[in-house]
């Protein structure tokens, strides 16, 4: 796939002809042939409110999904991995370890095919609103790269660009690498002569799109174990393990750092707190951690998760809900480091886990992107916008401040902040 262009809310804007037009919508996984958006008066619509409806997303002229990436065939498992951890002192075994994690998978990540369907349901929201500027994918670690998007939608005259991230934390992993790869992206296309810039949207762990859905989504999982046990589980939230290095320097340069941690820990205690006022005081909930790596001297955030899971069946708890908070959809940490490896755990030691689905395309999640994209228009354009937090909390700045999770091992160029 060399340039896939997701347009989904208005395909009347190809100009290559009719294969190419298929191709860029399959290519960004937008819904085939029995789409709404095939059909002629839909189209005419959209084309009509054109003007108006982009106001909205003024000054960007497109929108541009950022995810990880992932392999999607057994050859691309390596060239991906050592992508992943090109630099960076990950031992040989864990990079075999985790490609045997991928090759159980067929060698094929469902990360991809989740960003397709994101991308659909986003173009269908927009679509909804009337909004009919184009929504593009780049991923950092693999096909669609990020840079081959922006080279490719700079060539059709775009020149600004709105990044929605599918990573909803603070930590230089979660937030600062995606501002790296995106300067280098911008640096790379300045080179050809053809600069960008890119913008991002706030990290949304405490908007309400991201936050209240997985509440809700914990108190449905929650309810359900307890109408049929009769009692109710024990809430275990995950997330992904980071360095405590890397913790302690998350976060505004001039602040306290353990950002990353403690908005899990925020987030976790006021969804255990909604899911008690529905569901009874008696429900109890904490926070660990999930897919640590790194050579073992290394402290990393924890505890782990199956570490945790063995301590409380010998405390005598016999139902989990388990709630992979830190992730955006059911991607490789989650079907293997969860509903594989965890699942084998609790089954070893007697407990029952029911997993909570990750936010995913959920419509008030997806509904919460859109917002999040006017949101950060209307700043761009110097208005002063509502900026809905849950649980209250400052919302993130949208423009990373100095020194914000910074890279411990090199200094890079960043985008998206004031450093
Ligand atoms: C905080 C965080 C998120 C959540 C935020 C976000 O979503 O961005 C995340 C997501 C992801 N991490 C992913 C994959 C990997 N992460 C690795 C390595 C690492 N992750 C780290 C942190 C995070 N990672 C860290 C501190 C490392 C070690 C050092 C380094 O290398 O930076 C490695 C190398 C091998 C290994 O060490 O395990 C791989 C293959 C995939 C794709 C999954 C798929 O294919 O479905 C996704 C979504
Ligand atoms: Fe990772």
């Amino acid at each position: 796939m060399s340039n896939p262009i997701a347009d989904p809310a208005d395909p009347g804007q190809e100009t290559s002809g009719q294969e190419g037009a298929d191709q860029r919508l399959s290519g960004a996984g937008a819904p085939a042939q029995e789409s709404a958006y095939e059909t002629e008066s839909l189209a005419e619509l959209e084309r009509d409110v054109e003007l108006d409806s982009t106001a909205e997303t003024e000054p960007y002229d497109a929108v541009v999904l950022v995810s990880f990436g992932g392999p999607e065939a057994p050859e691309e498992v390596m060239p991906f991995l050592r992508r992943v951890t090109r630099g960076r002192g990950i031992p040989d075994d864990r990079l075999a370890d985790v490609a045997e994690h991928y090759q159980a998978f067929g060698g094929k990540s469902p990360i991809n095919d989740q960003n397709r369907a994101l991308l659909a349901a986003l173009g269908e929201e927009f679509a909804r609103r009337e909004i009919s500027t184009p929504l593009l994918w780049g991923n950092r670690n693999s096909e669609p790269f990020l840079t081959d998007t922006l080279r490719g939608a700079a060539g059709e005259g775009m020149t600004r660009f709105l990044a929605v991230t599918t990573s909803a934390y603070s930590s230089y992993s979660s937030c600062r690498q995606y501002r790296e790869d995106i300067a280098e992206s911008i640096a790379e296309l300045t080179e050809e002569g053809t600069p960008v810039r890119v913008d991002k949207i706030r990290q949304y762990w405490n908007h309400p799109g991201f936050a209240s859905t997985n509440a809700r989504l914990v108190t449905e999982a929650a309810r359900q174990v307890r109408d049929r046990t009769g009692a109710l589980p024990h809430l275990v939230y995950v997330t992904h393990s980071i360095p405590d290095a890397m913790d302690d320097t998350s976060g505004p340069g001039d602040g306290e750092g353990n950002v990353y941690s403690a908005q899990h820990q925020a987030l976790s205690q006021a969804i255990t707190e909604e899911a008690r006022a529905t569901l009874g005081q008696g429900l109890t909930g904490e926070l660990t951690y999930c897919s640590r790596s790194g050579p073992p001297t290394q402290p990393w955030l924890e505890p782990d998760v199956n570490d945790r899971l063995r301590e409380l069946a010998q405390e005598g708890v016999t139902h989990v809900v388990m709630a992979p908070i830190g992730f955006v959809s059911d991607h490789m940490e989650v079907i293997f480091d969860l509903d594989t490896e965890a699942q084998e755990t609790a089954a070893e030691v007697g407990i029952e886990v029911l997993r909570v689905p990750t936010v995913g395309i959920d419509p008030q999640f997806v509904s919460g992107l859109a917002d999040l994209v006017l949101e950060r228009a209307a700043e761009a354009r110097d208005e002063t916008p509502q900026r809905p937090v849950w649980p209250a909390a400052e919302p993130w700045p949208s423009v990373c401040r100095p020194g914000c999770c910074p890279n411990l091992r090199v200094a890079k160029p960043a985008a998206c902040g004031a450093d």
